[in-house]
């Protein structure tokens, strides 16, 4: 019988735009006077790792099988649309979220004035109370990739419960 919770765990990394002026969205949250990353959608890495847990509790495949990498109707997407399109997933299979723990790895810029909009953010987009969700940041001590600047990660782990459990 499937136990009544599972666990699940996203990565996702994403290198600094070329564009100056392309937008920072990170947790469905615009980061101002800040780079923004590449990728086919808004690259919000946040969002990203978020969904790929909540798919992987579930072992229904990752983003790129559920959305594509290049579709048309993903270039520039709002990733949180993304992400509630997951949730609602989920939901139609019977699942709700319990808890959400991500990592931001980014050496700059930073990042923990934006914690409180991007966990209340994310609760909305996942449908769970605030303090279901948790958003910490980390630099690696200028070590690796991520270190030099060259991008930003991050890191899911969440837990899904049976709609039915109290
Ligand atoms: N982009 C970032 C990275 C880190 N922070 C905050 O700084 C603290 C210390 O980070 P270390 O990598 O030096 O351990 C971290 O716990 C965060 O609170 C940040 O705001 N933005
Ligand atoms: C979100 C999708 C949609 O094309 O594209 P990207 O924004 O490039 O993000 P990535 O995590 O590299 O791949 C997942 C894709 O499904």
């Amino acid at each position: 019988m499937t136990p009544p919770i599972r666990i699940g765990s996203g990565v996702d990394v994403h290198p600094f735009a070329d564009d100056p002026d392309r937008p920072l969205v990170l947790g469905g949250v615009t980061i101002p006077d800040a780079v923004g990353l590449a990728g086919h959608s808004d690259a919000d890495v946040a969002a990203h790792a978020t969904a790929d847990a909540l798919l992987g509790a579930l072992a229904l495949g990752d983003l790129g099988a559920w959305f594509g990498v290049d579709r048309p109707d993903t270039a520039g997407a709002d990733s949180t649309g993304l992400l509630a399109t997951v949730v609602a997933a989920l939901a139609e299979r019977g699942w709700r979220t319990g808890n959400l723990d991500l990592t931001v790895v980014a050496q700059r810029p930073r990042l923990a004035p934006h914690r409180d909009a991007m966990q209340a953010r994310l609760a909305a987009v996942i449908g769970v109370e605030l303090d279901a969700v948790s958003v910490k940041f980390t630099t690696t001590d200028r070590l690796g990739f991520l270190g030099r600047g060259e991008g930003i990660a991050a890191y899911a782990s969440v837990l899904v419960v049976a709609a039915d459990e109290a």
